[in-house]
């Protein structure tokens, strides 16, 4: 009974010990938590103020120096995941190891905050939110965090801030765990509740598990109002903590066995004493009796106690067996005390090497991790020479969009992907996809257009209930065209590499727009619009090294141009240049492209191979406009230039291609002359 007692007692002793160590590590948790908070929201509401990052949102030379300042910030501050730096619109400005699209996306500075606010409420407006959407964590998983957003102002009118941007810190309920992990021990589970929910942790709520305790943590942003509410419970399976207890409790009773046994030894010893002594007295007392010699009690050098009464040879024998049962009870503790000692040196040194074991996995993790990103970015930079060497060997869009289809699926495989590239001059508008059904694109590319009249480099639209990031490709002049990537989870990084392979693509669209207007403007004639001078020497170049070419030559010249610059000024002169280069347009429809201006009132058209036909088309429509107002004096007529030119032709058929422009000069000379001639007759 007694020892049962014993047994009853030091167990509950031992559970109540484990019971308060929860309690107190729970508090214990939640105060260090509040006091990292604490340094965390000062240290943002400083980084805020700073003038690097204020100015940085619309300074291009701060904000060169912006990403550094972020850096070092999430450096000091362990518990941040990524930082953001963020314009009143909205959109992110700089941000440290984040995800840009999924952050804007959220809109959570928009839903957020409104208009200015009064000097009093700057406080109140840094926040503290818990948010769900796991693309802001860059850990694999459904992960919850918490984002801090703290205003930047900079500048205090009298009662209003003007608030220029916000500080976005994005803080993962898993890092506030892992921050705790080293208070605990093996046995313990941790768990962060909000609104009785178990958003992290390891905790298993259900019977086994009464032993949990919880303390309250404040998040906070400046105030209460804005503040997130956490509980944070530690508790530990009912079945380890027996075990603890009767590991704690083994010595202990070890010991009281060692008691009972000794105090029935002691006992036995007694009786057996007492009965021999007693049998001793019963012989003295006959040999007495008997008259009998007392030399056997000497021999036997047996000592006589004599005791007044049973009671006191009891105390002197209890007195006696205390004693001894002290000493073993002390050997019994020294004992237990070295046990403890060695568990607890046991206990360390699996510690150590368990600590020492996750060290070096995680150093290798690492590694591997930073390894695999050192291969892939080897890869993508490889991949992006590669494509510069493709843009140069390609000309047409078609083939630029698959080409540069094919090298983003292998840079980035798994997403959906679509290109357009808008119609320029000679080049098809093209859209090409990989991956992805686009039915309705031209709907998509509307919301598109829209959308980038704000922003055009990157943002990302809703379509089809689906995120759509859009990176903007400048194509020359004010034509864009765009990449589109369906992948709601693209990584800053992944963003950034792709925002480099489309400015690689920009720049060769927008060098291959200059080249072609300058090529352009080199073969047109700047007053008419017609093809000049330059063009019309290429191809007689490139006729004249055509073998056998069938080419016939009509040179155009305007009559009385001198005349018209004389009496109605130059201006006058260059109109009638332009009508002339308007009606040999008209009569070139559907026979030829080539008609040129070669000089200041000569025009020059050329057909070759099947054109050849109709020639005599060409002579008879020329030859219907080309003194149409012959009649009418130059004067009388209302100011506006008369049209009025001579013109002549020549095939290869009846000259050497050598000669073929002098021919055709010559035909025209002799038509001018005859023009004059009956001109003059109809003036007299
Ligand atoms: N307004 C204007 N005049 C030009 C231009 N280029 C050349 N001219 C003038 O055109 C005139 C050409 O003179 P001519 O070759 O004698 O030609 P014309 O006066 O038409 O006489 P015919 O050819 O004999 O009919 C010159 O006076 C040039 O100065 C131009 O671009 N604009």
């Amino acid at each position: 009974m007694l020892s049962f007692a014993l047994y009853k007692q030091m167990y509950n002793l031992v559970y109540n010990s484990v019971d308060s160590r929860l309690a107190a590590s729970a508090n214990q948790i939640a105060a260090e938590l509040g006091h990292n908070n604490e340094i965390l929201t000062n240290g943002l509401r400083l980084l805020s103020e700073q003038d690097a990052i204020v100015k940085g949102i619309d300074d291009l030379l701060y904000s060169i120096h912006l990403p550094d300042v972020l850096s070092n910030f999430v450096l000091d501050a362990p518990l941040i995941e990524s930082l953001y730096l963020v314009d009143k619109e909205g959109y992110v400005v700089e941000s440290h190891a984040g995800n840009i699209l999924a952050l804007e996306r959220s809109g959570l500075i928009l839903s957020t905050f409104t208009g200015p606010f009064e000097i009093k409420d700057i406080a109140s407006k840094s926040r503290v939110f818990l948010i769900k959407d796991s693309a802001l964590v860059a850990k694999g998983g459904q992960h919850k965090a918490l984002a801090y957003v703290v205003p930047i102002y900079s500048d205090r009118a009298i009662d209003h801030i003007v608030v220029s941007g916000y500080l976005v810190a994005i803080v993962p309920i898993y890092k506030l765990a892992e921050r705790v992990q080293d208070s605990l021990n093996q046995n313990e589970s941790l768990g962060f509740f909000y609104k009785q929910q178990q958003i992290e942790g390891n905790l298993i709520d259900d019977a086994n598990y009464d032993v949990a305790h919880a303390s309250r943590l404040v998040i906070s942003g400046r105030n209460y109002q804005n503040s997130v509410w956490l509980k944070v419970k530690v508790g530990q399976g009912l079945e380890s903590l027996a075990e603890q207890v009767r590991a704690t409790m083994a010595p202990g009773m070890a010991s009281s066995v060692v008691v009972i046994a000794i105090i029935m030894v002691v006992i036995m010893l007694f009786a057996h004493l007492v009965a021999r002594a007693f049998g001793r007295l019963y012989g003295l007392i006959r040999d007495f009796e008997k008259g009998r010699d007392s030399d056997w009690v000497n021999d036997h050098k047996l000592t006589i106690q004599e005791f007044a009464d049973v009671a006191s040879l009891l105390a002197q024998m209890k007195t006696t067996i205390g004693k001894q049962l002290r000493t073993v009870q002390e050997k019994n503790q020294e004992l237990a005390r070295i046990d403890k000692l060695r568990a607890g040196y046991l206990e360390e040194v699996q510690n150590l090497n368990s600590q020492l074991e996750y060290k070096v996995e995680e150093r290798t993790r690492d590694l591997e991790l930073s390894m695999d990103n050192l291969a892939q970015s080897n890869f993508f930079f490889q991949q992006l020479v590669q494509f510069r060497r493709v843009l140069e060997a390609s000309k047409g869009n078609r083939q630029i969009a698959i080409d540069a289809l094919r090298i983003l699926a292998m840079c980035f495989p798994n997403i959906g992907l679509v290109i357009y590239l808008p119609q320029s001059r000679g080049h098809r508008s093209v859209h090409e996809s990989l991956s992805v059904e686009l039915d309705e694109f031209d709907e998509l590319q509307l919301r598109i257009a829209t959308k980038a009249r704000q922003r055009w480099d990157r943002f990302s639209i809703e379509f089809n209930q689906q995120w759509v990031n859009v990176f903007g490709i400048r194509c020359g002049g004010d034509k864009m065209g765009w990449l589109l990537i369906n992948e709601p989870k693209l990584s800053e990084e992944s963003s950034n590499r792709i925002m480099l392979f489309v400015t690689e693509l920009s720049s060769f669209l927008e060098n291959r727009s200059l080249n072609e207007e300058l090529d352009h403007l080199a073969r047109t004639d700047s007053l008419t619009g017609i093809k000049n001078r330059k063009a019309f020497d290429e191809l007689q170049f490139s006729l004249e090294t055509q073998l056998d070419a069938e080419v016939c030559m009509f040179v155009i010249d305007v009559n009385g141009l001198k005349r018209m610059n004389d009496e109605k000024g130059h201006e006058k002169g260059d109109q009638l240049i332009q009508s002339v280069a308007e009606v040999l347009a008209e009569c070139c429809r559907d026979i030829s492209d080539d008609y040129f201006r070669i000089g200041g009132d000569e025009f020059a058209i050329v057909l070759a191979g099947p054109q050849l036909e109709k020639i005599e088309m060409l002579a008879a429509r020329l030859n219907s406009r080309q003194n149409n107002q012959v009649a009418i004096d130059l004067n009388s007529f209302g100011g506006e230039p008369l049209l009025s030119f001579s013109f002549g032709y020549a095939s290869t058929h009846e000259v050497d291609f050598s000669h073929l422009y002098k021919q055709a000069d010559q035909n025209m000379y002799s038509n001018k002359q005859r023009y004059y001639s009956r001109l003059r007759q109809t003036q007299l």
